[in-house]
């Protein structure tokens, strides 16, 4: 990686694939057995709080019973040697990078577990099940919490942080993610704009696979050891 400085990564449901955590769109993904509409948007929520809380609820419950793999490890010892900027962007909601041990990471999506109180605006960790009746631990007001995910229509976290990045962005690497979704599935192209190199690493070529120069393809938890080490 010689003449590189500044890297940002980009991951997605994949990375947490070995680890038994569902993706989005594979086979038996999240959203087979769900609608978009009705779990991941805000209307979906007023409509139907308790089928929203389920939905994450049993997320959560399953996150404690995963840990992080090759994957994960290899980007959290990236973190730790890199001497130049890095800034490990992530759409998952699960904390199995962090688990692992990355520092210089920022949830784009949100995360399980952590709450956010509708009434007082308080945001918290949130440990097991929230349901629609949970109670405020700042204002203990009842029903007025969600879970502090990053829902479809609503403006994803950090995004300042991220345009920064990708300004002073050497190297985009991309991980683990179909790029369905935006904006994280235009970061490549304003990368890309400003003469960043760019690298895709995934299972197989995603909806923005064109836009990288360099592509590997295969399981995140040996091509990311890989290209790591
Ligand atoms: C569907 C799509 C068209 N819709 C959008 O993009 C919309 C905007 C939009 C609406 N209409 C449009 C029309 C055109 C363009 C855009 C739009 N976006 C939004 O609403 C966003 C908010 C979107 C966030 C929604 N919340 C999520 N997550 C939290 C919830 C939850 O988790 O429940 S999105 C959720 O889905 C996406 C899923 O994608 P992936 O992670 O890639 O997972 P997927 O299953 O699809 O793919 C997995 C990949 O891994 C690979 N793989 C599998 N196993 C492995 C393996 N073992 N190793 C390696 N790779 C592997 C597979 O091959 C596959 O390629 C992720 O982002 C994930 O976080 N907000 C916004 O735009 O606000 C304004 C704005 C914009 C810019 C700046 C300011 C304001």
């Amino acid at each position: 990686m010689t003449g590189i400085r500044n890297i940002l990564i980009l991951t997605g449901a994949g990375v947490s694939a070995e680890s038994g955590v569902a993706t989005f769109r594979g086979p038996d993904g999240l959203w087979e057995g769900h609608r978009v509409e009705d779990v991941a948007t805000p209307e979906g929520f007023a409509r139907d709080p308790e089928l929203v809380h389920a939905f994450y609820d049993a997320r959560r419950a399953r996150l404690g019973k995963v840990g992080p793999n090759a994957a994960h490890q290899a980007l959290a010892r990236l973190d730790h040697e890199w001497p130049g900027e890095l800034l490990l962007v992530t759409q998952n909601v699960d904390d199995l990078h962090e688990r692992a041990g990355s520092q210089r990471l920022l949830h784009m999506h949100g995360a399980l577990n952590n709450g956010w109180c509708l009434r007082c605006n308080e945001r918290f960790g949130w440990e097991g099940m929230m349901g629609a009746a949970a109670q405020c631990p700042s204002c203990a007001t009842y029903g007025m919490v969600r879970p502090d995910i990053v829902w479809f229509g609503e403006i994803p976290y950090g995004m300042d942080q991220i345009d920064a990045a990708l300004l002073r962005a050497d190297l985009f690497v991309s991980i683990g993610t179909s790029g369905a979704v935006y904006p994280a599935a235009g970061f490549v192209r304003t990368a890309r704009y400003r003469g960043a190199s760019t690298l895709e690493i995934n299972l197989e070529p995603s909806q923005g696979s064109i836009f990288f120069d360099e592509r590997r393809y295969g399981p995140a938890g040996t091509e990311v050891p890989a290209w790591v080490d």
